[in-house]
């Protein structure tokens, strides 16, 4: 036994999210944190995802079920819908300014999702404990107060960039660092890079 606390209840210390001076403002949509990134990046097989900043410290996002992403005939697969909420929970990072990557990810799924649904999704940091972000999603079929679809409660741990340099493989990390664009947003992500 490691010791690990596993669970996804923030401790009685925990402190509530700070939304930083410099996050985008509500409604402003929130780039691509990586362009080869299968959530929100620009790559032919991945989700398209678009996030809009929302109040305090939360954020919205729209998925369109694609053939390419089905389970059973006509259906979401899970992991899809899955991946989903996780890429709209990882954008929380914006507002907050920090990097931070999924520990644990627990994922209700409370209705099938059919192709060329629209998935709208709404991420929230709960509180914060240390570099444990607490945080919940749901998302809703076709509308912001449609049917809910999925839920999903989240810890998610925070980084430094170094994560990435030691763990990624060379040539993308050679290839992110080489690029501007991709050290802004790193740079946008960590108040101190
Ligand atoms: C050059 C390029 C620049 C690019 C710049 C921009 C990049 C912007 C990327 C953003 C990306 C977002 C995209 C979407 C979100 C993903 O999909 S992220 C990808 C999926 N996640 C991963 O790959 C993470 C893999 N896991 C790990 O690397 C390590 O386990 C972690 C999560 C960093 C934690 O390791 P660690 O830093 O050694 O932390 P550790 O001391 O073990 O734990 C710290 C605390 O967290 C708790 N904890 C850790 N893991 C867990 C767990 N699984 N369950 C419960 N508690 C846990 C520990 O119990 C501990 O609690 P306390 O003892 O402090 O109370």
């Amino acid at each position: 036994m490691s010791g690990r606390t596993t669970g996804l209840t923030p401790p009685e210390d925990s402190k509530a999210p700070v939304r930083h001076p410099d996050a985008p403002a509500p409604g402003e949509t929130l780039g691509a944190h990586y362009d080869q990134c299968f959530g929100c990046g620009h790559q032919p097989g991945g989700l398209g995802l678009t996030t809009r900043a929302g109040e305090g410290v939360s954020v919205t996002a729209e998925f369109t079920v694609r053939t390419g992403h089905q389970g059973a005939p006509g259906l979401a697969h899970g992991g899809v819908l899955a991946a989903a909420l996780d890429e709209t929970l990882g954008s929380l990072n914006w507002l907050q300014r920090v990097i931070a990557v999924t520990g644990r990810l627990e994922t209700d799924f409370v209705r099938p999702v059919p192709v060329g649904a629209e998935l709208h999704l709404e991420a929230r940091v709960d509180a914060v404990h240390g570099r444990k972000i607490y945080c919940s999603a749901t998302g809703r079929i076709d509308a912001p107060d449609g049917p809910v679809a999925v839920r999903a409660q989240a810890l998610f741990i925070e980084v430094r960039v170094d994560h990435f340099i030691e763990n990624g493989r060379t040539e993308e990390i050679d290839a992110a660092l080489a690029d501007p664009d991709q050290v802004r947003v790193a740079r946008a992500f960590e108040v101190n890079p």
